[in-house]
């Protein structure tokens, strides 16, 4: 299985051990995750790609507590997170896991220091606005506290929400499609600043994306087919990874016909 050793090393900072997602409504089952497993050592960085419908999303919000699986095991550093309670769940989350979304998420009234230290006023720790002000400074922003998210530019809100997520030294970052709302340039800004987490901090990155040159700043990707991870490619190239997404895509529409034809 791509992504796992053969004894599955529970103690990786994320570990997911056979993990399904069956979304069940009166129209029919929709099997999201048929069965994921895999380990991401600390301090990697790993990009999930995958033609649309494939799981990513909820594969990042299963993995990062945000939805149950319907079966199978999550752990983060070796605590178990699935079967947790929602209130365990929320506090855990808080404690040790950062998110970046596509659409930035700040709040619009709380200025770019705020928004940075909301993280820690919601798990209730000491807000340290030295830290936070240190963090907003290599984001490139240290000069920009007081403005609102209005005020900036998407890059910038972008830069925000990195420093928000990562002001409460979490264990594990997740980003789904941060550069999906940018431009070449702010993409490329916002990637290099998730990279150094991982590089200069060992955090460990789980990121979803779209792009293949976004994608080729991870260690390794994974890559989604119909619920279940069908291959993984090490160190990159956003070449080697657009090839494999274009005869992944094409996998998917000649399986999608072959159903039709059934
Ligand atoms: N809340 C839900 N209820 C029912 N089905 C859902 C729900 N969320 C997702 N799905 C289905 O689960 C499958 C996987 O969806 P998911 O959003 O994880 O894919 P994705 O790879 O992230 O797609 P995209 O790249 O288009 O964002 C899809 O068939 C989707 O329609």
């Amino acid at each position: 299985m791509p992504g796992s050793p053969s004894a599955l090393d529970t103690d990786q900072a994320l570990c997911l051990d056979g993990v399904t997602k069956i979304y069940r409504s009166a129209g029919g089952d929709v099997t999201a995750l048929g069965g994921v497993t895999l380990a991401l050592r600390e301090g990697t960085f790993t990009a999930v790609m995958g033609p649309s419908g494939s799981g990513k999303s909820t594969l990042l919000q299963c993995a990062a507590g945000l939805d149950a699986p319907t079966s199978g095991r999550i752990l983060v550093g070796g605590v178990e997170m699935s079967g947790a309670s929602e209130a365990e769940l929320t506090k855990f989350r808080r404690g040790r896991i950062g998110f970046v979304f596509q659409h930035f998420n700040l709040l619009p009234t709380l200025s770019v220091l705020q928004n940075t230290t909301l993280p820690l006023r919601l798990a209730g720790k000491r807000i340290d606005r030295r830290q936070a002000v240190e963090m907003l400074t290599r984001v490139g922003l240290g000069s920009r506290l007081d403005h609102l998210p209005s005020q900036l530019s998407g890059g910038q809100q972008q830069r925000v929400a990195i420093a928000r997520a990562l002001v409460t030294r979490p264990r594990l970052v997740f980003a789904d499609e941060p550069t999906g709302a940018l431009d070449t340039r702010s993409a490329r800004e916002v990637l290099g600043l998730l990279q150094e987490a991982v590089r200069i901090d060992g955090r460990t990155l789980v990121m979803v994306t779209h792009d293949p040159v976004a994608a080729s700043y991870a260690d390794q990707v994974l890559f989604l087919a119909d619920g279940v991870l069908v291959g993984r490619l090490a160190n990159p190239t956003a070449a080697g990874v657009a090839e494999r997404m274009t005869l992944l895509a094409a996998g998917v529409a000649h399986r999608a016909t072959a159903a039709g034809r059934a």
